[in-house]
Formats: structure tokens, C-alpha cells, sequence
């Protein structure tokens, strides 16, 4: 871990950015495969998960149900001792920080157990919303709330099993929602169906969720467009290996754009489901040359133009987005995005107010940006508790001087060591 101070100056490269990086584990698929392996009949062993805040409230939490999970030496394994379908704790207080992910999945987890649960977070998570999941619960027969009745958390499950039947979620909220009931189907009392209740947010997230569910050897299947049937047979532990996490790569993507550098990621490549290494296919239409193989991707930077793009299902890389747009000629438009103002902060409101502070005319709109780039100069800004305004706006001090970040630490949600990891593409 880190040590880092109120405050972070960036030093400006003297030309550009060059070299290799690895990503730690991604956020979504350590998410995923934890409470998975939970479930699961036997032991799993995770390879290269994610150790930062988000999967150690996670990992917290799996332990205050009654699961073993032992860290080995190495840091990034993780053996885990499933229960077959049930939570050992008789009822228990959880609490989430701000990881959607967690505590999402784990109020459709808790009710398959029995007793009470109460699951938590900060001040912000209990402006997030959870309704449409509790919602779901409900209309499956389980006793799910929102403790201040206004579709945030604190929420209590009075838990007494998962019945199965059929379910129809929405999720133009948050793709989250349905995850977490998928995640929890193999684990109902009987066959349950999953539907999907309108238009949905963050698809690709589901594309992963289902490989995570079919890797523990849970069977779906998909009886239609967004319909998933599973046949209550549950999960089987298994050793399961996370590749490097795709937002995080976004901003070294994104340094390498906004330098005209080179960058090549590590272990992310064809063959990865992680929606947001499109974000590379974003930066190719700025003009940017991508070269991917199987197994790594590399991003090199040229002059670039502004786009205009629907980022409803990448829009973790909004930040960058946002942030390489500053040096693009012409304007860069984000479009479908409103989902991001539920997140760890506004984003959209935050990353105009201080991409303003720059010089830089930014226009809000009800789901997305405007960004006219011009004559750049440094700026102090805040991150609202937010890693990846933090990690975003980084990019901007690559070139511009005087750029100041406050709160460096807030990278710890999902990547402690960013700035160490950012400093060695330095020339
Ligand atoms: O399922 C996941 O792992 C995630 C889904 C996305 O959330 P939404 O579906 O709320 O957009 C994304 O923003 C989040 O960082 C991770
Ligand atoms: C939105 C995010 O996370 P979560 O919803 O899991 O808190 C994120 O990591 O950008």
C-alpha cells in the first residue's frame, strides 16, 4: 500500500509515456467469484484477485456470514471454504463502505440463508440505489427493505431461504441489480427464472457474471432475450483464475492518448469479456492506434480528434473519457450516461465543475458531457471520494503543470497503488 499525503502534485513527462503495465486483479470478477465461491460445494482457490477496499468489505462481509477464507502468502490467492447453498450466520451486521458490487450481490446472497441481515455503508452508499433489487426480492416472496423506506440503504433481509418461480428485475438503474439475482439463483430452493424488466444499463457486466456462474458449474440457460432459467443445482468450488481489471487499464490507455505514448496492458486481451476494454476502441476513433492479441493490448497516442459517443455500457471509462478529451481538436460529446450520477459521486456533475477549473468549456447534460477543449492550465481538484476522478484527472498532469489531486488515497477503493503504477510509464 500507498503512503500518500492530503495532496498529490503530478509531475508533468517531459515527453510522453512508455512501457508495460499489469493491472491488478478486476474489481468485478474478485466481486463476483467471492461470494460465488461461497456457495459453492467444497473449497475454491482464487488466483490474482483484487485486494483493495471494495473486495476487502466484500471479503469482510463473506467472513461475518461464517465462511473461511484463507489469504495465502502470496497476496492476490485466496483459499475459500464454500457452505453448498447456505450461510453459516444465523443473521449478521454488514457493512460495505461504497462497493455497489458488494453490497448489491450480497442482499440477494443473504436470502438464501436464514435470520436477520442488515447490510450498510457510508454516507454516499445510502444515497445509492438498491430499490429495484429489493423490489425483485419481494415479488419472489423475500422479506427485503430499505431500513429509511427511500430505495437506499441500510437494508434488512429477514432471510428464510430463496424460493424459486420467476422474477422480472429492471435494470436501467444499475446492471448490479440483476447480477445479484443471478449470482444467488443456482442457490434457490427451486428453479427460478430471471428476467430482465426493460432496458438495461452496463450489459456487458452480465456477460461476466454469467462466466463467473458457469465456471463454479451452475447451469443456465437462456430461454430468451434476457431471460435466464437455472435449475436450483448450485455451485461446485473450483480454482479459478481473475484476469487484470479493464477500467483500471483505461487510464494507462489513456495516458498513453493524451501523451502521444505507447502503453501495452498486460494480460488483457481478445480474450477478455470486460466491457470497458472498448474504452480502446473509443480512443482508436480519436485517432490512436490499438494493436490487441489474445493475451495484451497497447494503445499508441497520436494527435486527436474529438468523438461523440454512447458510453451506456462502458461508462466506468466516462472519467477517462473525459479527461483525454481535454487535448482531442474539437469537441467530445458522452452520450446515455445519466447512471453515472448514482455512482461513488455525480460524475457527471463533479467531472464538469472541476474539468471547468482547467479552463476548459464543458456543457452538462441531463446523461452526459460536452467537453470543448482550449488552452489548458493546472488546476486543484477535488475527487469527492471518488477513485476514478481521481485516477481520471490525474491524466490531465501529464502535460498541463500544476496539476493538484486532492485525496489520492480515495484510489484505494479499487486500486491502492495507482500513482506507483502511473510513475513508472514516466520518461
Ligand atoms: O457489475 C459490476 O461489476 C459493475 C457494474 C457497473 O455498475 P452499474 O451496472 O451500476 O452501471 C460498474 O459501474 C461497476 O463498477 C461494476
Ligand atoms: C461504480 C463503481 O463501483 P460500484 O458500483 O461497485 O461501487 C466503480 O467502480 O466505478
Amino acid at each position: 500500500m500507498q503512503e500518500l499525503s492530503d495532496e498529490l502534485l503530478i509531475q508533468p513527462v517531459a515527453a510522453c509515456v512508455r512501457g508495460t503495465v499489469r493491472p491488478p486483479g478486476s474489481k468485478s470478477y474478485t466481486n463476483r467469484a467471492l461470494p460465488i465461491a461461497a456457495l459453492a460445494r467444497g473449497a475454491s482457490r482464487l488466483e490474482g484477485l483484487l485486494d483493495s477496499e471494495d473486495t476487502q468489505v466484500m471479503m469482510e462481509s463473506l467472513r461475518r456470514l461464517g465462511f473461511s477464507l484463507t489469504h495465502r502468502p502470496e497476496g492476490t490467492v485466496l483459499e475459500i471454504e464454500g457452505a453448498g447453498g447456505t450461510i453459516p450466520a444465523k443473521g449478521a451486521e454488514l457493512y460495505l463502505a461504497n462497493s455497489g458490487t458488494s453490497i448489491r450481490f450480497l442482499t440477494a446472497m443473504v436470502a438464501v440463508g436464514e435470520g436477520t441481515f442488515r447490510l450498510d455503508g457510508v454516507e454516499r452508499m445510502r444515497e445509492r440505489p438498491i430499490a429495484d433489487l429489493l423490489t425483485a426480492l419481494r415479488d419472489l416472496g423475500v422479506d427485503a427493505r430499505s431500513v429509511p423506506e427511500n430505495g437506499c440503504p441500510p437494508v434488512i433481509v429477514e432471510a428464510k431461504g430463496l424460493p424459486g418461480g420467476t422474477v422480472r428485475v429492471k435494470g436501467s438503474t444499475s446492471s448490479q441489480f440483476l447480477s445479484a439475482l443471478l449470482i444467488a439463483a443456482p442457490a434457490a430452493q427451486a428453479p427460478l427464472t430471471v428476467e430482465v424488466d426493460g432496458e438495461l444499463v452496463s450489459k456487458p457486466y452480465i456477460e461476466m457474471t454469467l462466466q463467473v456462474i458457469e465456471a463454479f458449474g451452475a447451469k443456465v440457460t437462456r430461454v430468451g432475450e434476457q431471460v435466464y432459467r437455472f435449475d436450483a443445482s448450485g455451485y461446485q468450488g473450483t480454482e479459478y483464475t481473475i484476469e487484470p481489471d479493464a477500467s483500471a487499464a483505461s487510464y494507462f490507455f489513456g495516458a498513453a492518448a493524451a501523451t502521444a505514448g505507447s502503453v501495452t496492458v498486460d494480460g488483457l486481451g481478445t480474450s477478455s469479456l470486460q466491457g470497458d476494454l472498448d474504452f480502446v476502441r473509443v480512443l482508436e476513433r480519436m485517432g490512436c492506434q490499438v494493436d490487441m492479441s489474445e493475451n495484451s493490448t497497447s494503445v499508441t497516442g497520436g494527435s486527436l480528434i474529438g468523438v461523440d459517443v454512447d458510453m451506456g455500457d462502458i461508462s466506468d471509462t466516462v472519467p477517462t473519457l473525459a479527461a483525454v478529451a481535454c487535448f482531442a481538436k474539437g469537441p467530445t460529446r458522452i452520450r446515455n450516461v445519466a447512471h453515472v450520477r448514482v455512482k461513488e459521486t455525480d460524475r457527471l456533475k463533479a467531472l464538469a465543475t472541476e474539468i471547468r477549473k482547467t479552463g476548459t468549456e464543458v456543457i452538462e447534460h441531463p446523461d452526459g458531457l460536452d467537453i470543448h477543449p482550449g488552452q489548458l492550465q493546472g488546476a486543484t481538484f477535488d475527487t469527492y471520494d471518488d477513485h476514478r476522478m481521481a485516477m481520471s484527472l490525474a491524466l490531465l498532469g501529464l502535460r498541463v503543470p500544476g496539476v493538484v489531486i486532492r485525496n489520492p488515497g480515495c484510489t484505494s477503493k479499487t486500486y491502492p497503488d495507482y500513482f506507483r503504477d502511473l510513475a513508472t510509464l514516466h520518461d
